[in-house]
């Protein structure tokens, strides 16, 4: 089985403005409102490849209830909190700006029904843990419930940034998937070559990750395991929304993995899912994937 938590999920506001100015009164030309938050895009995308998993979190509200209806389709085991669960402006104005909102405050009682999924974890799961935490949890929280999967002997994939990801990666995650300015942060480093980045990507591995994919945006992306480095350039398309893109890979992971896929293949699925969803209005599809892979080429260096 697998799992996606989703501690903060959201409900995107997608908001196309062609022409935005600052202290103007401005209006779209189109919007959407979607499910979002970095576990709910994975399992998305997932169940678009025909893999089942069971999505965790917490939800709050009337946003919440909105989460849940969108979501009937998928296997949701959401626990219900007070409050609202937040909503996140991604304005499409030519460039991406977004603002993330605020979880609502979780109490003990929230946490303990959530964390009782975790005692049916078994050896052959695999329990993704992604975006930010409530502020209501300790930053150590990812780092807990990473513990909780490895005592069951299964797998955790860790996507978040900043202190949580620092601590989680005491937990030996089988992956973490930064990108290049959440690499640099989490050892406080600013980087200007790819040797460089790679120099961080294998501290990571070290400090505990079993692989680290550093996600590049339109310049593609690195995997680095102990033993080699694998790099992969971006297909060259028309960018739509990238929101989700760094999840899309998460879920290319998931699935080339679960193929038994070599590491170059793992990248070029990773790649293929992130651009697909970069170049389309929504999350990547099947066949938007299936058109990108063997565009996709990638480079290995030892050690
Ligand atoms: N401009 C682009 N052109 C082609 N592919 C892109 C572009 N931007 C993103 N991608 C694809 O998506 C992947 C992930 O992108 P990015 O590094 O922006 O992730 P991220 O910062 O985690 O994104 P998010 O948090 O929005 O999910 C890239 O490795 C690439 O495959
Ligand atoms: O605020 P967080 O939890 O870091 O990120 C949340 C979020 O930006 O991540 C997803 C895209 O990756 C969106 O669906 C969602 O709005």
């Amino acid at each position: 089985m697998i799992y996606t938590v989703t501690l903060n999920p959201s409900v995107d506001y997608i908001m196309h403005v062609s022409s935005f100015e600052i202290g103007k009164t401005n209006r779209t030309d189109a919007q959407d409102m979607v499910p979002g938050g970095k576990g709910i895009n994975v399992s998305t995308v997932l169940d678009r490849f025909n893999t089942q998993t069971t999505l965790l979190g917490f939800v709050a509200g009337f946003t919440g209830r909105f989460i849940e209806e969108k979501l009937a389709h998928l296997d949701t085991k959401f626990i219900t909190t007070d409050g609202a669960t937040r909503i996140n402006v991604k304005l499409k104005t030519g460039d991406e700006t977004e603002i993330n909102g605020q979880s609502p405050v979780l109490t003990e009682q929230d946490v303990a029904a959530f964390e009782e999924a975790f005692t049916h974890i078994t050896a052959e799961d695999t329990v993704v843990l992604c975006g930010s935490l409530p502020h209501s949890l300790p930053k150590s929280y990812y780092k807990t419930l990473a513990m909780k999967v490895k005592e069951k002997g299964a797998r955790v994939i860790i996507d978040t940034s900043g202190e949580p990801l620092l601590h989680a990666l005491e937990a030996k995650p089988t992956l973490i998937k930064p990108n290049k300015a959440e690499l640099e942060a989490l050892y406080e480093v600013e980087t200007s070559t790819q040797e460089e980045m790679e120099a961080l990507a294998k501290r990571a591995v070290q400090d505990g990750a079993e692989h680290v994919l550093v996600s590049l945006g339109g310049d593609g992306a690195m995997l680095v395991t102990k033993d080699a480095t694998y790099i992969a350039e971006a297909p060259k398309g028309n960018v739509i929304n990238t929101v989700g893109a760094g999840d899309s890979m998460v879920a290319g992971f998931i699935y080339a993995t679960a193929q038994d896929a070599t590491p170059e293949e793992i990248l070029r699925h990773c790649i293929a899912f992130g651009s697909a969803t970069a170049f389309s209005t929504e999350l990547a599809t099947k066949d938007e994937v299936s058109a990108l892979l063997p565009t996709i080429t990638t480079s290995r260096k030892e050690g």
